[in-house]
């Protein structure tokens, strides 16, 4: 542990002396650091510090480095201040809510706004608190390690709730201590909202997906269509964070065309058990989870696609797919060789799988939209700071009219995405699971296609903005490269955008009045 040193006063000149390899100073917004027994081992190098030494670096550390590195590292080295000197620049701290233009939703910034109480800010504020203390401090290293978050880590946003506030308002939530002191039964769609905007707000996507994205999928299965003992065994269990789930249904062969699945399940002759075989890819954590809720074939056709809930057992292995971003999301390869399931576990009827999945697809999407508009706000956020502090031609980049189209567009389109998000989880906070179903299908895809859409725009307005940072991974430009890198998979799982646009249309169509004409 880094022992807090007792703060002395320097004067300027006092500082300016100490401008050599044997006592190298510099001085950051005030705070005089003694960086000697540092600059060897300084990434950047000895020499750039040299240039700055005994001098004020605040605009050279700014332009080079994120906050974190100083917040990580320079209690180590700060040894005083600038005597009479003040802090310019507001270091973050857990919890906060950022004050720059658009980087959080205007209702966090001041304005009115017709869907949030109290109770939301305080359920915001309470996760952001969480996520920032214990969650961030090892999310970094763990996304750059590919390590998924380890089972203490589960424990820890189940014991505090999160975990259950990420499947929404219903009876899972009884009897469970949730986030800010809500209460289960004043807990609503905007409260879950706002707990995957803050997952989102990470900036770290396989990370966040290690955080349950594969239970957010894969448990309303076993919520609404398993038998009773299993279903309070196995919810209990992943909200408690002592096991994991995922959703296992696309195939090498099947993807959007879920119909296409091979995967087979056979009754055993004394109609005990499954005999699972086959195959499973781009499951998001199979390499990490204890249950698989699995789409299977139980016979031919439309009407031969069983659901089954399959514990990790003799015959299952699971092996992590290359894919282009983090391993920490475990992301799978599953072969079921000869798997024995009990028939208990069957989720739903048999041959009635379509259903089972279909039934958890608005709210799929939904959460995919939040996370996806979390992910583009923090993005602009970091575009907005960039520009700030940034120089180039002597000036900062936001001096620039091409850098302000920029953000103009993002922000604008940003926002749109935001504010449909929110009628439509108004709709939510008032309709029945059944009557949402039909009437959200619709909107819920098109609001997808335009998110994905949106974030296409995005992550090419920001790759020019931060120029060579943006495809670099670490350092300033971290976040915008893991976005470029990974806004993809948005588009494409969940349903990709050609399906989420046709399937916009057909729903609408349903309810096009016969007798309508031009
Ligand atoms: C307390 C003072 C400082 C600390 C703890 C520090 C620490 C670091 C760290 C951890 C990195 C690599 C992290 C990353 O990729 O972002 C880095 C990179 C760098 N630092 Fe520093 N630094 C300090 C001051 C400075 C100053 C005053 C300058 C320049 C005048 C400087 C110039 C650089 C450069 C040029 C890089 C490479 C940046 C890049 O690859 O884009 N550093 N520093």
């Amino acid at each position: 542990m880094v022992q807090k040193k007792e703060l002395k006063e320097f004067t300027k000149e006092e500082v300016a002396s100490h401008n050599s390899a044997d006592s190298l100073w510099i001085v950051i917004d005030g705070v005089v650091y003694d960086v000697t027994a540092f600059a060897d081992m300084h990434p950047g190098g000895v020499t750039v510090l040299l240039d700055v030494a005994g001098k004020d670096a605040t605009q050279e550390f700014y332009g080079l480095h994120r906050q974190s590195v100083l917040s990580r590292m320079g209690p180590r080295y700060e040894i005083g201040r600038i005597a009479g000197s003040k802090s310019k620049i507001t270091m973050a701290k857990p919890g906060d809510i950022s004050r720059v233009p658009y980087a959080e939703p205007s209702a966090w910034q001041g304005f009115y706004s017709p869907y949030y109480n109290e109770s939301h800010h305080r359920f915001r504020a309470a996760v952001r608190k969480f996520m920032d203390e214990e969650i961030v401090p090892d999310s970094v290293q763990a996304e750059e390690a590919g390590q998924t978050a380890d089972l203490e880590t589960f424990e820890k946003m189940g014991a505090f709730g999160l975990l259950a506030c990420r499947l929404g308002p219903g009876p899972h939530l009884a009897g469970r201590s949730l986030p800010g002191g809500i209460k289960p039964e004043e807990f609503d769609y905007f409260h879950e909202m706002i707990a995957h905007e803050e997952v989102a707000g990470i900036g770290l996507p396989g990370y966040q997906d290690s955080i349950a994205t594969g239970m957010v999928i894969g448990l309303p299965p076993v919520m609404h269509f398993a038998r009773k003992e299993i279903k309070e065994r196995v919810v209990n269990e992943v909200l408690s964070g002592k096991k994991r789930i995922c959703l296992a249904i696309t195939e090498a062969c099947a993807g959007s065309d879920v119909a296409g699945l091979r995967t087979t399940a056979k009754k055993t002759a004394d109609g005990k058990y499954y005999i699972v075989n086959g195959t499973k890819k781009w499951i998001t954590n199979g390499a990490h989870c204890d249950y698989f809720s699995t789409a299977v074939r139980t016979g031919e056709g439309h009407g031969g696609i069983s659901m089954l809930l399959i514990e990790r057992s003799e015959g299952l292995e699971t092996k992590a797919i290359k894919t282009s971003y983090s391993a920490a999301a475990g992301t799978a390869y599953i072969t079921f060789e000869n798997v024995k399931v009990p028939v208990e576990n069957l989720l739903g009827k048999e041959g009635s799988g379509f259903l089972t999945i279909a039934h958890n697809f608005n709210h799929e999407r939904w959460f995919i939209v939040a996370g996806v508009t979390r992910a583009m706000r923090l993005v602009s956020e970091e575009c907005f700071k960039w520009a700030n502090q940034r120089l180039v031609f002597g000036k900062p980049l936001i001096e620039q009219p091409v850098i302000r189209q920029k953000l103009a567009h993002m922000v604008a389109e940003i926002e749109s995405v935001h504010a449909w998000l929110e009628i439509l989880t108004y709709q939510m906070t008032k309709m029945s699971y059944q009557e949402q179903n039909v009437k959200l299908a619709s909107p819920i895809s098109l609001l997808k296609l335009r998110c994905t859409r949106v974030a296409t725009k995005v992550s090419d307005e920001a790759c020019q903005i931060f120029g060579g940072r943006a495809i670099t991974k670490t350092g300033m430009g971290r976040v915008i490269e893991g976005f470029q890198r990974t806004f993809k998979f948005a588009s494409i799982l969940g349903g990709s955008e050609e399906i989420m646009a046709d399937l916009g249309v057909r729903m609408a169509m349903r309810a096009f009045p016969k007798n309508a004409r031009l």
